[in-house]
């Protein structure tokens, strides 16, 4: 076996293999905990674990022991808030081994293959405005990085430019492809019709129906930004990572709509 000495320790290629998939996996865990409540939570967690400790050191008996049956319970109620990210920790994983050579490069941080196409953003915040003017309801599924292929395959195949027009003529009522979504996927709109995962969250206010719930769900377990343009309301909303912003303006929309592409 190749192996490499540099003085202290031997280094083979299992070894650079293996600090490849742990940074990778590092990398994974950080993008899903990076601005969400879990952050606060770990460290929630590592105080009552810390004063726990400290307790125990200094002889503190009752307060050490209450600590202890909290932090006892710390690892069901891990799996119970964190439900969102292990899923989409799992789901990330398994699309990693299903990818392609070419879609694996775009996911290795420093690699993003950038779309030839730039994602025309006028055309998709006009549209959204002038569906939202009308009352007339959208859902546009926006994906940077993931091609969504198992969603793509429920709806009708398009690989079509955005433009304003085709996106108003996609979700004209009278259009057999209003019904669904639309996804969009690098800077081409690729299919319509398409059916989401819809979420499994219960405290969700009584005027988001099927459409929003729809957007959540997707944004929950893709790495995808969601526009909802509501038929009831004509409001626009934005589904991010399973969290609503709802009722935004032609401009919040399109910063939204940038702030993810910066991301992905
Ligand atoms: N799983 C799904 N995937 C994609 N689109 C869906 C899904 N479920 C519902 N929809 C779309 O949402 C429409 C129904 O929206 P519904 O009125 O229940 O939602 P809503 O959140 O109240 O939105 P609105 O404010 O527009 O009424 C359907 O006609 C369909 O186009």
């Amino acid at each position: 076996m190749i192996a490499y000495n540099l003085g202290l320790s031997t280094i083979t290629p299992v070894d650079i293999i293996d600090i490849l998939l742990v940074s990778l996996l590092l990398y994974q865990l950080y993008k899903l905990i990076r601005g969400s409540v879990a952050v606060k939570t770990i460290l929630g967690f590592s105080t009552v674990y810390l004063i726990s400790w400290l307790a125990d050191k200094v002889g503190m008996r009752l307060l050490g022991q209450i600590l202890r049956q909290i932090t006892g319970i710390s690892a069901i109620a891990t799996v119970v808030l964190f439900q969102y990210e292990i899923k989409k920790f799992f789901s990330t994983l398994g699309s990693l081994f299903f990818l392609s050579g070419k879609q694996l490069l775009v996911r290795i941080p420093g690699l993003k293959k950038k779309s030839d196409l730039s994602f025309n953003i006028t055309a998709i915040v006009e549209a959204s405005k002038i569906l939202g003017g009308t009352n007339t309801g959208g859902l546009i599924v926006l994906s940077n990085t993931e091609d969504l292929k198992f969603y793509i395959e429920s709806g009708d195949l398009l690989e079509a430019l955005i433009s304003k027009r085709l996106l108003l003529a996609i979700f004209n009522e009278e259009s057999p492809l209003h019904d669904g979504a639309v996804i969009i996927y690098q800077a081409k709109i690729i299919a319509a019709r398409c059916i989401l995962p819809v979420t499994e969250r219960q405290n969700l206010p009584a005027q988001f129906g099927l459409r929003h719930r729809a957007a959540i769900g997707m944004s929950e377990v893709t790495d995808t930004l969601v526009v909802i343009i509501s038929e009831e309301t004509g409001q626009i909303s934005v589904a991010r990572k399973g969290i609503l912003e709802h009722n935004l303006s032609a401009q919040e929309l399109r910063i939204a709509i940038n702030e993810y592409l910066k991301e992905g």
